[in-house]
């Protein structure tokens, strides 16, 4: 058997088109322009990629589209007052603090300083909160991402057995948070978990947020389950170097039912997804209908 490829690159595509035609009309028809504003710290070559491919789709939807690039020595008083800057910005609808940040640098804090209306990336403690507990809220781009291709390939997800791999705050949690929320029975596995191997055969569907490349195998996998792959992990390929996930994408297609690839799955979907947030959070901060169909 060979499982069906989730064309997260396609989907996300799909999403931007939906996103950029709503925010031709809110123009048109509001006089409004959402606003993304990204800040990075320090020149991780990797970091400084991401944020250029998301200046560019920011502007191919049309919105706006502002980068704060800080010294990898900015102080956190100086990080502070750009973020407050940002807050007060009535232009600026969403910001996103690419993490993560420089070690001396307190990321909670910095996270928390933002604007919990136009946390982009719903990692504020106060959007943490309304996703436990069911409320309205922004949700973290690369969890949404990963639900809308679920809800996409099966429909409904109720009854069906979800095992997460990683309980990090920006992946791992959320997306547990997001399959509780449309039923399914989830266990999240992490690095202390025994018995790895068993607990993810129990799963119709396999999220991997490990960062360790190619670690889960396809014997790991119940076959005709779907596989979520979220992991980026750059390594070597001869002189270059690939990007592959966390799981071994080979021996996992032959037996899942479907798989994400990657690059091409969630990745664009995180991007797409951070758009739909912005444009969510400019209806919401202009008591406007926000779009249906973009967030959870
Ligand atoms: N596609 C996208 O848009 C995005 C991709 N990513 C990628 O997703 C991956 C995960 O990212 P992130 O959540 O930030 O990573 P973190 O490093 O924050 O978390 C990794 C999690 O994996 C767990 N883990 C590590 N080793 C093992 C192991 N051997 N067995 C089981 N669990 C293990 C850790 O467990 P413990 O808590 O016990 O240490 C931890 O909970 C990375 O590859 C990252 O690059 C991240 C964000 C967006
Ligand atoms: N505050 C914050 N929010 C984030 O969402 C966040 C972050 N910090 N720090 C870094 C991680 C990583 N991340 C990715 C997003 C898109 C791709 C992506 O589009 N990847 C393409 C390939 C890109 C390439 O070829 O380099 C793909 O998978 O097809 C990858 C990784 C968001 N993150």
């Amino acid at each position: 058997m060979s499982a069906q490829v989730i064309d997260g690159k396609a989907f996300a595509a799909k999403v931007r088109g939906h996103v950029a035609e709503h925010v031709a009309r809110l123009k048109e028809e509001n006089d409004l322009t959402p606003g993304l504003a990204v800040v990075l710290v320090g020149e991780d070559p990797a970091s400084q990629v991401y944020v250029r491919s998301k200046g560019k789709m920011t502007v191919e939807v049309g919105m706006k589209s502002v980068e704060h690039r800080l010294e990898a020595d900015t102080s956190e008083a100086d990080l502070l007052a750009v973020i407050a800057d940002l807050n007060a910005d009535p232009t600026i609808h969403g910001i996103l603090v690419q993490l993560p940040l420089p070690g001396h640098l307190n990321e909670d804090l910095v996270i928390n300083s933002i604007d919990p209306a136009k946390d982009v990336d719903g990692f504020h403690i106060s959007n943490v909160g309304l996703l436990g507990t069911g409320q309205k809220s922004m949700v973290p781009c690369t969890p949404l991402g990963c639900l809308m291709m679920l809800r996409d390939h099966h429909g409904s997800l109720s009854g069906m057995d979800a095992v997460v791999i990683g309980r990090s705050n920006i992946v791992g949690k959320p997306m547990a948070q997001l399959l509780l929320g449309d039923s399914c029975t989830v266990t999240i596995a992490h690095s202390r978990t025994k018995d790895l191997p068993d607990v993810v055969r129990r799963a119709d569907i396999v999220v991997a947020a490990v960062g360790r490349p190619e670690m889960v195998p396809g014997d790991w996998i119940k076959p005709g389950a779907t596989v979520i792959d979220v992991g980026i992990n750059r390594v070597p390929n001869g002189e270059k170097t690939k990007l592959v996930g966390d799981v071994d994408y080979a021996s996992c297609a032959e037996v899942a039912g479907a798989i994400t690839p990657v690059p091409g799955g969630v990745g664009p979907m995180t991007i797409a997804c951070l758009l739909a947030n912005t444009l969510t959070a400019c209806c919401r901060a202009n008591g406007l209908k926000e779009p249906e169909g973009l967030t959870a």
